[in-house]
């Protein structure tokens, strides 16, 4: 277990991290989730011990590492922009961590071709890292870190460099490859896509606080607040409500949607004029304006559903939240 106690940092006059607590359980692998600014790398880099905190604890395996240097916390870290050793290749850049430890040989190299192996490398020992796509560098950046057995693997977005499908293919593989290792994991990343696809466990940070942790499934369905709902995708508001675009239920019959109204139950029925319909893939996504409001919104309904509507631009249609947010609406 990992726990920061009432961690505090601060840069001059800027509260980076204000009184922050969070335990992060053994084998987990937690994302650190929050906008730009909001503290992650500071947080991650106290875990690391690469900043001092002003105030506060930070704890490994019941071991206060607040005062202890990185070096000595046990800890794996990789950047976004991993700097490595240029002219060494792939097999000793992995090897090094073992090499400075004074491993004895064999040892050093067993462990190296597991490594490889498990981070798809396995035909690329003796390249250079400049022969290496982004993916395979940060995979191998991985290896890096996993080489000397971290106690805990620190990743500060690492796959932020590269573009959209490799990030996704890595994160897939980094899936795995914590189901295979399975050591406690920290992943800082603003992208809520990576975050709820990847980890088990999030921290939603805002302003240098937490403003929920949870598993994914509990901070998508049970956000503690509208900051946390509008962070992990995109919200409207529906009169009162603030209502994601999936739980949006459209009918040109008024009537029908009133006396259908299934588990909302009471939800208001607000009259809205169609803006736009757009396809995307299976889905079709609807930009509509409230008919009493003016105010903007929008619902992404399934193909079948919007081809039984046939909606088009100046129509007008009522829309029902299917699942309207628990939270008190704010103005
Ligand atoms: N060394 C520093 N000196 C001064 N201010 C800093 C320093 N490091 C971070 N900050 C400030 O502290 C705040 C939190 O930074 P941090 O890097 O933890 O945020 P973040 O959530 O990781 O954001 P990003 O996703 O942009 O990296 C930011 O406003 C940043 O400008």
């Amino acid at each position: 277990m990992i726990t920061v106690s009432a961690a505090r940092k601060s840069y001059g006059d800027f509260l980076a991290l204000d009184d922050v607590s969070l335990q992060i359980p053994d084998g987990s692998l937690t994302a650190l989730l929050g906008p730009s600014g909001s503290g992650k790398s500071t947080l991650l880099r106290s875990i690391a011990g690469l900043e001092q905190l002003d105030a506060g604890t930070v704890t490994i395996m019941g071991r206060d590492v607040t005062r202890v240097a990185p070096q000595r916390r046990d800890i794996g870290f990789v950047f976004q922009h991993y700097a490595a050793f240029k002219h060494m290749t792939v097999r000793d850049n992995v090897a090094f961590g073992l090499k400075i430890r004074k491993r004895p040989k064999p040892e050093i190299a067993r462990k190296v071709d597991d490594l490889l192996e498990i981070v798809g490398l396995g035909g690329f020992q003796h390249r250079y890292p400049a022969q290496l796509s982004g993916g395979q560098r940060q995979r191998m950046a991985l290896a890096r870190a996993l080489a000397v057995d971290p106690q805990v693997l620190l990743l500060d977005e690492p796959f932020g460099a590269l573009d959209a499908k490799v990030r996704g293919d890595l994160r897939a593989w980094l899936r795995r490859l914590h189901n295979e290792v399975k050591v406690t994991t920290v992943l800082v990343t603003h992208d809520q896509e990576e975050a709820l696809d990847v980890a088990d466990r999030i921290a939603v940070l805002n302003q240098g606080r937490i403003e929920q942790v949870g598993d994914p499934e509990e901070l998508y369905d049970r956000p503690a607040n509208d900051f946390v709902m509008s962070f992990l995708g995109s919200v409207s508001r529906l009169g009162d409500d603030l209502v994601r675009p999936h739980d949006i239920r459209l009918d040109r019959d008024q009537q029908r949607l009133a006396a259908d109204s299934g588990p909302a139950g009471s939800a208001r029925v607000v009259a809205a004029r169609v803006e736009r319909v757009v396809r995307l893939g299976f889905e079709v996504r609807v930009e509509l304006e409230d008919a009493g409001t003016g105010q903007r919104f929008v619902a992404q309904v399934t193909r079948g559903a919007s081809d039984q509507l046939r909606l088009e631009p100046g129509d007008t249609v009522y829309a029902q939240a299917t699942r309207p947010s628990t939270l008190a609406a704010v103005s």
